[in-house]
């Protein structure tokens, strides 16, 4: 199966390489095909030229900016029409695409940057395919971790959590190594013990099947160490600073989303 990723930034660059990575075959298109030279030393085809590069795709991976992905939809309404075509761009609703292609070949996903080592949460829905070509495209996102089908009303609130849930994720990781170097310890130990610690605690929460709480409560001696972190942790209202900054990203995409809606690009 011959998949073309048009954009090949940061996402659709980790994407391709998820993709090469389990054997497809992969064209990768960006303006500037200098800055992707290191994907065609995997095996993936580069190509400036996306008009052309669509041509040949059984899939096409549209992993441009939101409004961008707009236009070249409009621009490749026909031969999109007649291909599979996943949209990765945030806040674009499938009702914007279809417009120029009809909603029967679309599906709109969202996934994170971990995709690029596998280990990203993907959510897609595409209302108007049938299943067959469905599950192909399941089988495709699933080279970039774990994948779950929802309905397009939950797509804002899902980016706002698992597509930007990395770089918050990151920003606490950055936290806790700068913490260990402020009590001594050397750099690469505190980080290390920081993503793993991060690793372990996403794990145990995967595989017990437990309420997060629950499990944090099993860490808190009582009398003990952790308590007066947590205390500390409180006491800065990490919670409703959490709870704020996802429901910030949430109105800002669904702020783009009606704005796009209203566009003719
Ligand atoms: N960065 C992330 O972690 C995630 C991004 N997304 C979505 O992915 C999309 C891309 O985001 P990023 O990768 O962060 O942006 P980016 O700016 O790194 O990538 C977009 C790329 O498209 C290229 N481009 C623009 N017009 C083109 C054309 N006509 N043909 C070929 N290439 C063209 C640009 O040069 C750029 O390299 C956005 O819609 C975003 O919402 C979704 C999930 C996560
Ligand atoms: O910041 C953004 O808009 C994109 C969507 C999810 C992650 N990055």
């Amino acid at each position: 199966m011959n998949i073309t990723v048009v954009g090949a930034g940061t996402i659709g660059e980790a994407i391709s390489v998820a993709l090469k990575n389990r054997g497809y075959d992969v064209t990768a298109t960006r303006r500037n095909v200098s800055k992707i030279e290191t994907l065609a030393g995997l095996g993936i085809r580069v190509s400036s030229k996306s008009e052309e590069a669509i041509l040949d795709a059984d899939v096409v991976i549209l992993s441009l900016k939101p409004y961008d992905v707009l236009a070249f939809v409009k621009r490749n309404a026909r031969v999109l029409a007649e291909r599979t075509t996943i949209s990765m761009a945030a806040a674009l609703p499938i009702s914007a695409m279809a417009r120029y292609t009809g909603d029967g070949r679309l599906m709109r996903a969202m996934t994170n940057i971990a995709a690029r080592v596998g280990g990203g949460f993907t959510v897609f829905c595409a209302p108007g395919m049938q299943e067959r070509e469905k599950r192909e495209c399941r089988k495709i996102l699933e080279c970039f971790g774990e994948v779950m089908e929802v309905e397009e009303k939950y797509m804002d609130a899902l980016t706002a959590i698992s597509g930007s849930g990395p770089a918050y994720i990151l920003t606490v990781m950055e936290a806790m190594m700068y913490a260990g170097l402020k009590v001594g310890l050397p750099r690469d130990l505190a980080l290390k013990a920081s993503y793993e610690t991060i690793l372990g605690s996403a794990k145990l929460v995967s595989e017990s099947g437990n309420h997060p709480s629950v499990l944090k409560d099993l860490v808190v001696t009582p009398g003990g160490v952790t308590i007066d972190a947590i205390y500390e942790l409180e006491d800065s209202g990490i919670r409703t600073a959490f709870m704020r900054a996802i429901e910030s990203a949430t109105i800002k995409s669904r702020k783009i989303s009606e704005e796009i809606a209203s566009r003719d690009p």
